[in-house]
């Protein structure tokens, strides 16, 4: 086992994908069981009594990969030298709302952690979004964090592959591990595009498999995008686990690699590639390998998926505007 701990960060902690995600982390998911973590969790004052009986129960478990836990409300003391921070804690939406209703509750939240970030985090830390609009989110942290790469920020759109994966294999009566080179494109919102044209079924085009493009337009686009809608209207409350399991499959991927011949979907700082606007973050399709990513190049876009990025990305850049006008960035 290497001696040294991986130091990971979570945010909003006591909550509810908390709950769910930092078992996973003690347990190894990240990493696997030859190397400890040491967790760094942030919460707001009034929530750290709760966390602390999360961390009672982390004690509990008796993980041999835990190498230690420290709580606190003090973002600049929890992020000190850590390698990997997952920003989940942000206030999310109930039912009725849209997840960009959220930009300016959240906002401020990401300017103060990104300047957090920027002063304490260790040289070579990655920054994973959760909280929502996780894209914004991401680009406000960003922007207050200038000594730190940008492509070390991400937001999350793992879980919305995760959703494409799992109603495609339900579709074509597929396991789950057939599905390959499944893409989220644009925004982690009801305009996001899930991309069958790309994606693979057993090696073969997806698209041409399901053989169904009303299926494709009018049930399998809006059922992915709205899963977390769905999830609000029938649980009550927000996707967690789900999206602690995505969390973890994504920070996972970037540190550890994307499987050989696939690729999973992650948003980053556009560099213009497939016409999305210059610094927007937007989900594409990559390839990771030991904490980078790539956009994979050279799919050939057609007039509906053309149609499909523009939109989500003309949300993303409304949304830019609304935080720039905010003084977020
Ligand atoms: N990108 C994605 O796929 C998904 C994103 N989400 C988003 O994740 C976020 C968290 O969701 P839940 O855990 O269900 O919410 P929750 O309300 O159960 O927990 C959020 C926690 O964040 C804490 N918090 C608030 N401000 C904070 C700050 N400044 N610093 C540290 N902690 C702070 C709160 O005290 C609370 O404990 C929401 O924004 C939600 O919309 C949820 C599901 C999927
Ligand atoms: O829908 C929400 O507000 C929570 C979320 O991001 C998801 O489940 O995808």
């Amino acid at each position: 086992m290497s001696a040294t701990p991986f130091k990971v960060a979570v945010t909003g902690a006591a909550g509810q994908i908390g709950y769910s995600l930092l078992f996973r982390l003690a347990s190894g998911a990240l990493l696997g069981p030859d190397r400890p973590v040491e967790l760094r969790l942030l919460e707001i004052t009034p929530a750290l009594k709760a966390l602390e009986g999360v961390v009672m129960e982390l004690d509990d478990c008796a993980f041999g990969t835990l190498a230690g836990v420290e709580i606190g409300d003090d973002a600049e003391k929890v992020f000190d030298g850590v390698n990997l921070a997952l920003l989940v804690g942000a206030r999310p939406r109930g039912p009725g709302m849209e997840r960009g209703d959220l930009l300016e509750a959240n906002g401020a939240i990401f300017t103060a952690q990104g300047k957090a970030l920027n002063a304490v985090a260790a040289d070579d830390v990655r920054i994973g979004v959760t909280g929502n609009p996780a894209n914004t989110n991401a680009l406000i942290a960003l922007s207050n964090a200038p000594d730190i790469p940008a492509e070390r920020f991400s937001a999350l759109t793992r879980l919305d592959h995760n959703r494409a994966i799992s109603q495609l294999a339900a579709k074509t009566g597929s396991p789950v591990t057939d599905i390959t080179k499944m893409t989220i494109w644009g925004n982690h919102s009801a305009t996001q595009y899930p991309d069958l044209f790309h994606a693979e079924v057993g090696g073969r085009n997806a698209a041409q498999v399901v053989g169904d493009q009303a299926w494709l337009e009018n049930d399998f686009i809006p059922t992915v995008a709205k899963r977390g809608a769905a999830i609000i209207e029938a649980r009550g409350s927000s996707s967690a686990a789900s999206a602690a399991s995505a969390t973890i499959d994504a920070a996972r991927d970037w540190l550890t690699g994307s499987p050989e011949g696939d690729w999973v979907s992650m948003a980053v700082q556009s560099d213009g590639s497939y016409d999305v606007p210059a610094g927007l973050v937007s989900s594409f399709p990559v390839t990771t390998r030991d904490g980078d990513w790539e956009i994979v190049q050279g799919l050939e876009i057609d007039d509906f998926s053309r149609s499909r990025i523009d939109a989500s990305t003309a949300e993303l850049a409304e949304e830019r505007d609304a935080v720039k006008g905010l003084g977020l960035i």
